[in-house]
């Protein structure tokens, strides 16, 4: 199987906070990865250099093979890395379609591409048939599912969720990994930064385990899950 990302012996310091120390690993094409850990361990930070907010101080990104850690955000987009973030902040007087089209115009310039993208992207998440509604106007689970839609319309090979999952009721993560398995079998590789353990658990065929900025565990969820070092990072901290 390919390795679509391989995160080399990255390091991120913040002043005198050492965000990342050494952080290494590789994802196959296809696989569904979740990336966990206690509040501050690294993995927004992480998610920022993979995507290109942040330049590591030390390491390397590989991306389909090419060393890409030097490249600004937008290339890496154009390249097929996507993300979602913490806080969903949809264009609220946008209408749904028009949200997802300004998505995927980061991938073409051709507008009228742009909205057949978009319709497929909106199709995929569940929200076909409200395309004209104000963003505003929808619930949270719907402006997540929005906001991943966005992402989707840069037509992702690799695409980063940020805590997607934050603040839904149980059924409604359950409903939103559903829609992550679906569009995982179309081939897109995805990584999973998430608290929510339902989720991660239902969705993550590997999980990465970030404590205080290092990997201490990586498996299966099960695995992690009966991992001493893991319960005690989470005990640790109350994360
Ligand atoms: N831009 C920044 N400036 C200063 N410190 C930062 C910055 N970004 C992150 N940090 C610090 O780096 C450490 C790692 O933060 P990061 O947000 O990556 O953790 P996290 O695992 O995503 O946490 P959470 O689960 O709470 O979102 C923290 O101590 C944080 O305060």
């Amino acid at each position: 199987m390919t390795i679509i990302l391989d995160v080399r012996d990255v390091y991120k310091r913040f002043g005198g906070i050492e965000a990342l120390k050494g952080v290494s690993f590789s994802v196959r094409r296809g696989e569904r990865v979740g990336l966990i850990g206690p509040n501050g361990a690294g993995k927004t930070t992480l998610f920022n250099i993979i995507s290109g907010i942040y330049m590591p101080d030390r390491g390397r990104v590989i991306y389909k093979g090419v060393d890409i850690t030097g490249w600004p955000a937008y290339r890496r987009s154009r390249a097929g890395i996507a993300r979602t973030f913490q806080i969903v902040r949809p264009l609220a007087n946008l209408t749904v379609l028009n949200n997802v089209i300004v998505g995927a115009l980061l991938r073409t310039n051709d507008i009228r591409e742009a909205r057949e993208r978009a319709m497929e992207a909106i199709d995929m998440v569940g929200l076909a048939g409200k395309e004209d509604i104000l963003a505003k106007d929808l619930n949270l689970i719907e402006k997540k599912r929005l906001e991943l839609a966005r992402a989707l319309a840069t037509q992702p090979e690799l695409l980063l969720l940020d805590e997607i999952a934050a603040g839904l009721r149980p059924r409604e993560v359950d409903d939103l990994v559903y829609t992550l398995l679906e569009i995982s079998k179309r081939g897109i590789t995805i990584i999973m930064v998430e608290h929510v353990m339902r989720a991660v658990m239902n969705f993550a065929e590997r999980v990465i385990v970030l404590h205080f900025g290092e990997k201490i565990a990586e498996g299966t969820p099960r695995e992690v899950a009966s991992n001493k070092l893991v319960i005690e990072a989470y005990m640790g901290t109350g994360g």
